[in-house]
């Protein structure tokens, strides 16, 4: 199958830079690849800018220098309807789920909006309902309830299962299981390796838990001291 890898090509990025001000660094001249089926985890102390470097890859703020490829098209050089295709392509997944669903919509109601916003005929709903809570081993009963009726593994599950709707490629992991009970952490964790290895979508699992990475990765660096090594 044809694969197209997302990677970073020397990267930097400083906020607050203009014409009286050097700005504040983050990041210098980083550099990865995310393969497709694949995990790159990307570990550093808080505040070292990972989630700031997963913004940058998945094309939500652009790096100062250096640039982001998918495949061997820059992003830059992307047409409306390339950055439209990316922007589907490769998704985030932020840490709290609870602020991921509407709270006066049943889950029901907020899958079908996504349904709609894709285009899907309303007869195929049902089913890609049914297929996406199967994919992420939840029973349809959720469809019937408010986010505040569901466990924070749920709705992280849910919440996943949204993103899948739309066929990603790649998916920003940002902490995602940070605001999760121990006892569901390793649950999700084996859920995500799961729904990889059956779509064969790319990881770039940002942790700040050095286990969570070794166990999920396939390549992995370290961002601190605005740089990112990569550890074997
Ligand atoms: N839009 C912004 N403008 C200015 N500074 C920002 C902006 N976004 C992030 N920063 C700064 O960038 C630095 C890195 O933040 P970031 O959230 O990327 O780090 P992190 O490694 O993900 O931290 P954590 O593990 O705590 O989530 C922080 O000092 C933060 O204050």
């Amino acid at each position: 199958m044809f694969s197209i890898s997302l990677r970073a090509d020397s990267i930097s990025k400083t906020y607050g830079k203009g014409l009286l001000s050097k700005g504040k660094c983050i990041f210098r001249e980083v550099s990865f690849e995310i393969r497709s089926g694949e995990t790159f985890g990307l570990m550093g102390p808080s505040g070292e800018g990972k989630s700031t470097l997963g913004r940058v890859i998945a094309g939500l703020e652009k790096p100062t220098y250096g640039t982001v490829y998918y495949g061997s098209s820059p992003l830059p050089e992307m047409n409306k309807t390339e950055h439209i295709t990316f922007r589907r392509k490769v998704q985030i997944m932020f840490q709290d789920p609870t602020g991921a669903f509407n709270p006066r919509k049943k889950i029901g109601s907020s899958v079908f909006d996504v349904l709609k916003l894709l285009q899907i005929p309303h007869i195929e709903h049902a089913s890609k309902t049914k297929e996406m809570l199967m994919t992420i081993g939840l029973p349809e009963e959720v469809l019937s309830r408010y986010p505040s009726q569901l466990s924070g593994g749920q709705l992280q599950r849910l919440e996943l299962g949204r993103i899948l709707l739309l066929e990603p490629e790649y998916i920003v992991l940002d902490e995602p299981t940070s605001a999760l009970d121990v006892s569901v952490q390793a649950q999700t964790l084996h859920m995500l390796k799961k729904v990889q290895a059956e779509k064969s979508i790319g990881y770039l699992l940002i942790s700040h838990d050095e286990a969570v990475i070794r166990f999920m990765s396939d390549s992995c660096g370290l961002l601190e001291n605005r740089q990112l090594r990569l550890i074997d």
